[in-house]
This record gives C-alpha cells, structure tokens and sequence, in this order.
C-alpha cells in the first residue's frame, strides 16, 4: 500500500503510491471514558478505540458529562488538566443551560468536550433519583450541540449505551448528520417512553417503548461489543425483550469485538504491578503473587492456586454460581480466592460471609481499585468469569495479556476469546464450561486446579493467552467500514483488510497523513439503507 493521504472526496488510486480517502468527523458520545470516568468495561472502550480511529487518519473526538469529581482534575494548577477556561459553546436545554468546555482526553491526543450543568456536580457516575433526567439531559445536549456548534459539526455521532440512545431519535431526519448504536449492556434500557414525554420532546414518528429501543430503531447503525453476543440477543435467551427489534435490524446489527489498548494494558510496563513481567520471562509474576497474598489477607504460599475476580458484583457475571461453587471449592482443595468489586448488597453480603468463613483462603475487597485490580491480574493464577451473559467482556482479554488463565463460562464475547485448553494437543486459553450450572462451573475449577499442577503445561497455556492478539487494530477497521456505509464515502483504502482477515499488526496506519482542515465529506442521505 502506497502513501495515502485524507481529502474531502474520493478520487480513487491516483497512482501506484497515493490512494485518497476521506476524513470523517466522528463524535463518541459517552456517559464513560477512561482513564477520566469508569465503572466498567465501556468507559475502556470510549477511552482506547478514538485514538485507534485518529491512527486511520480519522477526526475523532468525545463528549462526556463533567461529572463533580472531574471538576478538580481540570484546572490550572500543576499535576492538574487543562480545559478551555470558559464554556466554548452554551445553550438552553430542557429549559435548563448546559454549557461545554474543551479538552483533550488524558494521555492521548483526542480532543475532549465535557458537558457541565449542576446535575452532574455529584460524585458519583450512576444512580440517583434524577439518573434517567441527567441523562436524557446529557444526550439532550449532545444532540444540541452537534447540530449548532458550526467550528466543527459531526458526520457521526457514535452513541455507547442507553444514556445516549435518544440521539439516533433525534438525528434521525438530519440530513448530514449518521449515527452509530453501540450495545455494551443490553440488560439497561433507561426510561420509559412515558418517563421520556415528560422529559424532553420526542418527534412525531417516535415508535419505541423505552431509550434503548430507541437507539437500536433509528440508529443507522447498531453493534453490539461481539459476534457470539450480536447473534444471542436475537434470540428470547439473551434478548431483554427486544430480541425481535433486533433480529429485524438484519444486516445493520453486527458483532464487533473489543480490543485493548496494547500499550496501557502491558505487563512489563505497568506501574501498578510489584514486579513487571513478560512473555519471555514471567518470574516477576510470583513476586507478585506474594505481593496479592499479602495485601489481601490470603496465606502467602507461592504453591497453592491463586483465583481472582474483578467484577462489577451484578446478577450478569455469575455471581450466583461463584456463591454456590467456590465455597465448596475451597473447602475441597488448597486453592484461594480473592475478589475485588461493588455491586448489589445481597452478593457482597454473601461474598463477605465465604470470607469469613475462609480466612487465609478467601478475601472479598470492595469498592473500585484499579491498583489491586492490575495486581489481580497480574499476580493471580486464573482469573473468574461464570458470566450469566457477557457482550464482550475487557477483563478476560487483560487477565490473558498478563498471564492470568481464565475461566469463564461459554457465553457471549467469552466464546469469541477464550478457547478451551486441551493438554494433550497443547491448545486453547483457558478453561470453559457451558451451562449456567453450579456443578459445571465447580468441575471446570476443579479441572484448572488439576492441570495447574502441571507446572510446565501450565506456563505454555499462560504464555499462548499472552502472546494473543487482542489489539484494536482489526475491531477499528470494522467500525470504520461501519461508518463508510453510512457516509457512502471511502474512509480507508480499498485494500485495507477487514473482516475476516489476519490482524493488522504493527503501525500500519502511521502512513496515514490527512490535510490539516479538511472540508466535511457530503452524506448523501439517499443512499442510507433503508429500512
Ligand atoms: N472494582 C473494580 N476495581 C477496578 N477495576 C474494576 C472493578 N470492577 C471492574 N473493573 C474493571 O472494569 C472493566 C470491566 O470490563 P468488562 O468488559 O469485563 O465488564 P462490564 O460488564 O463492566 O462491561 C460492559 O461493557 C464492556 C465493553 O463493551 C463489555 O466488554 C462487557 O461485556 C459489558 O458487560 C475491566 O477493565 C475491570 O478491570
């Protein structure tokens, strides 16, 4: 592939080494993005996949709300980020004013609105009695602000979750502006249409009975974070009802699997860990085993098998199965287990009591802890998922990058990431187990245990999750070819490999130039797919 350069039009290959392609601007908009706001996986998305997309010579940017605990992040004083001083753009939205600052997300390149208004001045993300409000609020806004702030007006507004799924709504008659739905929990589907009317406008052809329905309805474009899950959901099974929306949706529903960010979430760079390690040499591992055991009240012993979780505690990761399973587990065998996260009263309740009543052998740590979560996954032995569903799920792919096996149930992203590890054939990833069942889930950690016990297999069933490639690369071209059927315009040259293909490794798109101010590309609006 020649030099290729982003122009406002598609003027084909000029010659064998310059092939021109369009520059898109693109608008994530997101109740999360890391490293700034997270509670879960999504906000790794938001935060990792931009950068990707700017890679590809793509105008990417974000637009979050400025929550209260950003405020003092943000300012003048040293150690702290910049952001515009006053509000670049401010306007009347649901008869209240939002007004929106400009940064740049921490550690990248990609420019940054934050959305201000007192509703966001608690410190926390979610929950609330005005939770529904403060989003419809923030989507509000968003939708405002794309169709009036001419400096840079969006060709697409890529839209996370049921916190923004009213956008699609919205811009659904706009003719230059296409919008993308991506489903990373089905399971929230936000307000009511009748908690929507009270809210805010809906327009005159609005047919979809909460905010989610929405989003999949008259969003150009709907993915959800996998191919297995993409297909789940059209079924009864995994559909939360809408099962049937999205089985119509047909071809402009698709699976597209996450990445991580290589370079963040890298074992022999990360500050958090005790000691680095790499898949050349993972002795810094067993330092920070002993490190784990230590902090987390475990009996340090570097021969027994160290499990470990970290997990928003929700009906959806399995917490059930882990409650029936690992306290007998445990009573069985040598292994312990820690697990890290917050989530209903009644599993940490439960989870607090199997403490107890394993002392040196389980230990239960709530609360958000990113620190110990990177020590988890780097020092633990296997890693728990008995996901319920899963869209994806992020933490599998971290636990498999720092050399941490996981065991997780067939569901969702887990089928299209972990395979099963077959001893005698010197394959898979981690171990497997297919029905929601406790004794199934018990039989898998049991089979673990045993193959743990094998050191040599073991380290190879370690280093083949680590040296898997679960980079962005080749989930960033398929949202891009996702945008190009919206936009009807090239955004990549028509030799770049997609779905289907090998993973782009290395820095492929740095070949990517793009003029300084390119002119918008046109959306035809006759040539969307029609539904
Ligand atoms: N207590 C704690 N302390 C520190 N870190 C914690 C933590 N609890 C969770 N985390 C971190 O949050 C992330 C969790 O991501 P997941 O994708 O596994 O699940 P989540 O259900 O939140 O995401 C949803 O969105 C993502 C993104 O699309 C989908 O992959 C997934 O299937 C879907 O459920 C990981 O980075 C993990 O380390």
């Amino acid at each position: 592939m020649g030099r290729v350069s982003a122009k406002s039009g598609w003027a084909g290959i000029r010659n064998d080494t310059e092939v021109t392609v369009v520059q898109a601007r693109i608008l994530f908009a997101s109740a999360e993005a890391a490293p700034l706001a997270k509670v879960g996986g999504m906000a790794d998305v938001v935060g990792s996949l931009p950068s990707v997309l700017r890679g590809f010579g793509q105008d990417v940017r974000i637009i979050m709300p400025f929550y209260g605990f950003l405020w003092e992040q943000f300012g003048e004083e040293p150690g702290q980020y910049r952001r515009s001083k006053e509000p670049i753009w401010a306007k009347q939205v649901m008869g209240q004013v939002a007004e929106i600052y400009e940064s740049v997300l921490p550690g990248t390149d990609v420019p940054l609105y934050l959305v201000s208004h007192y509703c966001f001045a608690p410190h926390r993300i979610y929950y609330g009695e005005d939770e529904f409000w403060r989003f419809t609020f923030f989507a509000n806004a968003v939708a405002e602000f794309a169709w009036t702030y001419y400096p840079w007006k969006p060709n697409i507004i890529h839209c996370h979750d049921w916190h923004t799924a009213m956008i699609p709504a919205w811009m659904h008659q706009a003719s230059d502006i296409g919008t993308v739905f991506t489903i990373h929990n089905l399971a929230y589907q936000g307000p009511w249409r009748w908690q929507l009317e009270r809210m805010t406008w809906i327009p005159w052809y609005f047919s979809a009975h909460n905010a989610m329905a929405a989003g999949i309805l008259y969003a150009d474009q709907v993915n959800t974070v996998s191919p297995t899950y993409a297909m789940e959901i059209r079924t009864p099974l995994h559909g939360e009802g809408l099962q049937d929306l999205l089985a119509w949706k047909g071809e402009r529903l698709r699976g597209i699997l996450n990445g991580i960010d290589l370079d963040k979430v890298d074992p022999s760079t990360d500050p958090a860990l005790e000691a680095t390690f790499s898949l050349s040499d993972l002795r810094g591992r067993a330092v920070n085993k002993a490190a784990l055991q230590t902090q987390t009240g475990l009996a340090v012993n570097p021969e027994v098998f160290t499990l470990g979780m970290v997990a928003r505690l929700v009906e959806q990761k399995g917490i059930d199965l882990l409650i029936q399973a690992l306290d007998r587990f445990l009573a069985y065998s040598d292994a312990q287990c820690v697990v890290l996260g917050s989530g209903e009263a009644y599993y940490e309740g439960r989870i607090r009591e199997m403490a107890e009543r394993h002392p040196g052998k389980m230990s239960y740590q709530q609360g958000y802890q990113p620190k110990l979560a990177q020590l988890i996954y780097g020092g633990a032995d296997a890693f728990l998922m008995p996901s319920r569903f899963e869209p994806c799920g992020i933490s599998q792919m971290i636990a498999m990058r720092y050399g941490c096996v996981p065991i997780v149930r067939r569901t969702g992203g887990l089928v299209d990431t972990v395979s099963h590890h077959v001893p005698s054939k010197g394959i898979g990833t981690g171990y497997c187990f297919d029905r929601y069942e406790a004794l199934d889930f018990y039989t898998c950690l049991a089979r673990a245990w045993e193959a743990f016990q094998h050191k040599e297999t073991w380290q190879a069933l370690q280093k083949r999750g680590m040296a898997t490639d679960f980079s962005w690369q080749r989930s960033a071209l398929e949202y891009l070819r996702m945008y190009e059927l919206i936009l009807n315009l090239p955004l990549l040259p028509e030799a770049t490999p997609s779905k289907g293909s090998e993973p782009v490794q290395g820095n492929s798109h740095s070949k990517i130039t793009h003029d300084s101010n390119p002119p918008s590309p046109a959306k035809p609006r006759s040539t969307f797919p029609k539904r």
